[in-house]
């Protein structure tokens, strides 16, 4: 396996369909997953047109007057959706130096308010509870005009379509990793076979297909008066199962911090290539088995190169708990954290702890408090000052 440093992988998925190279490209899954928790993935299957389609348009999304860019705030989007500007998020407590626009699968609201005032009358609550607040995350985009960036939605459509596509072949790589049937995880994703038969500790709760969340990117390179060069700080991944980032042309920044020495290392872009780790719910699932391994982003210096990048986060259903996926992830998986434990290799674990409270449970709820504690201006213009209050907890 090719290695451009001493830990982070390069998977080769082209090994997928070919049966004399399969069980090797099974192997290193095995190691990247269990070891390391970040990799990279390359002969992917996403055509270079359908990622170039959307690439090219970011300088021109970013370099869009300020009020247009102002129009699409997230302020107006009660599912966290839309344009934040530069520096207006923090990580640890400081400032990212970077703006962005989140997007999202594009589906309609879900949320009941009408049914929420019944449910206040205990009247009897519909099989699926879309009065709870959290299913209010789910809705339509906010897309910029098509007369100030021209095929921008139909790019972004294609490739959000292709990158889930792509997130699915790659679960059901995992699945084979972990020895479990191919297509167990399908019933997170809506995409569950008519004669599905849980076997197991699996619920047999039926889900929406999820929505899945993309960030673009742009950290610009910072003033020479900058004091700081956080372009993003460091963190693990929140929004979804798995992350599929995109770096953009060849500006590094991104970093990795190993599980066990704490050191941090490079992952810089590699053509045609995406970065796979792994969110905070896959950690919890796993009993820490396989890790949300904590990266960040340098910001570029004040001669360096405009830094774009395109995560996705392969989204879950919000009515899913996390002891419910816990239940399709087999004992000898979620055992090998214990038993590195055990053998000294500590490594103490401080979010995944978060879904050990049960308030935060249901993956709605975990996803409600982040958006809300990240964007407290869109949580109090939305959600009001209680429900701030309480998810600040
Ligand atoms: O921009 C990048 O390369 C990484 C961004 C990231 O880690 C995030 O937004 O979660
Ligand atoms: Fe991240």
């Amino acid at each position: 396996m090719a290695k451009i440093t001493p830990s982070i992988p390069i998977l080769d998925l082209s090994w997928a369909s070919n049966p004399d190279k399969k069980s090797k490209l099974l192997e290193q899954l095995h190691s990247a997953l269990f070891d390391v928790g970040f990799l990279y993935i390359t002969n992917h299957g996403v055509p270079e047109s359908t990622i170039s389609n959307l690439t090219d348009q970011l300088p021109t999304l970013f370099d869009l007057p300020q009020n247009e860019k102002a129009a699409l705030n997230k302020l107006n989007s009660p599912h966290f959706l839309g344009y934040s500007g530069f520096a207006e998020e923090t990580t640890l407590g400081e400032q990212d130096l970077r703006e962005q626009f989140d997007f999202a699968t594009e589906l309609p609201v879900v949320y009941d308010v009408a049914n929420q005032i019944n449910n206040l009358k205990n009247e009897t609550p519909s099989e699926r509870d879309f009065s709870k607040l959290y299913w209010r995350l789910r809705g339509p985009n906010q897309w910029p005009s098509e007369s100030s960036l021209s095929g921008f939605r139909e790019a972004f459509t294609e490739y959000h379509d292709a990158l889930e596509q792509l997130s699915y072949r790659f679960v059901h790589l995992i699945e084979e990793a972990f020895h479990i049937p191919i297509g167990t995880f399908d019933h997170f994703f809506g995409q569950q076979q008519p004669d599905f038969k849980p076997h197991g500790n699996e619920t047999s709760k039926t889900f929406l297909p999820p929505q899945h969340r993309l960030k673009l990117l742009h950290y610009p390179p910072s003033t020479t008066t900058s004091a700081s060069n956080q372009g993003v700080g460091a963190h693990k991944d929140s929004s979804g199962w798995l992350t599929f980032l995109y770096q953009i042309g060849h500006a590094p920044g991104l970093q990795v911090q190993l599980p066990n020495t704490g050191a941090w290392i490079p992952a810089p872009p590699i053509r045609n290539s995406f970065v796979v780790n792994f969110g905070n719910a896959f950690e919890a699932a796993t009993e820490g088995a396989v890790r949300a391994t904590v990266h960040r982003v340098i910001a570029p210096g004040p001669s360096g190169e405009a830094r774009y990048s395109i995560p996705f986060f392969q989204g879950l259903p919000l009515d899913m708990t996390v002891r419910e996926v816990r239940g399709y992830i087999p004992e000898e998986v979620r055992a090998l954290r214990r038993q590195a434990q055990d053998a000294g290799d500590g490594g103490g674990d401080d979010r995944a702890a978060m879904f050990l409270d049960q308030r935060w449970d249901e993956l709605g709820e975990s996803q409600l408090r982040k958006w809300i504690r990240s964007h407290e201006d869109v949580g109090l213009k939305w959600y009001g000052r209680d429900v701030v209050d309480y998810y600040a907890q």
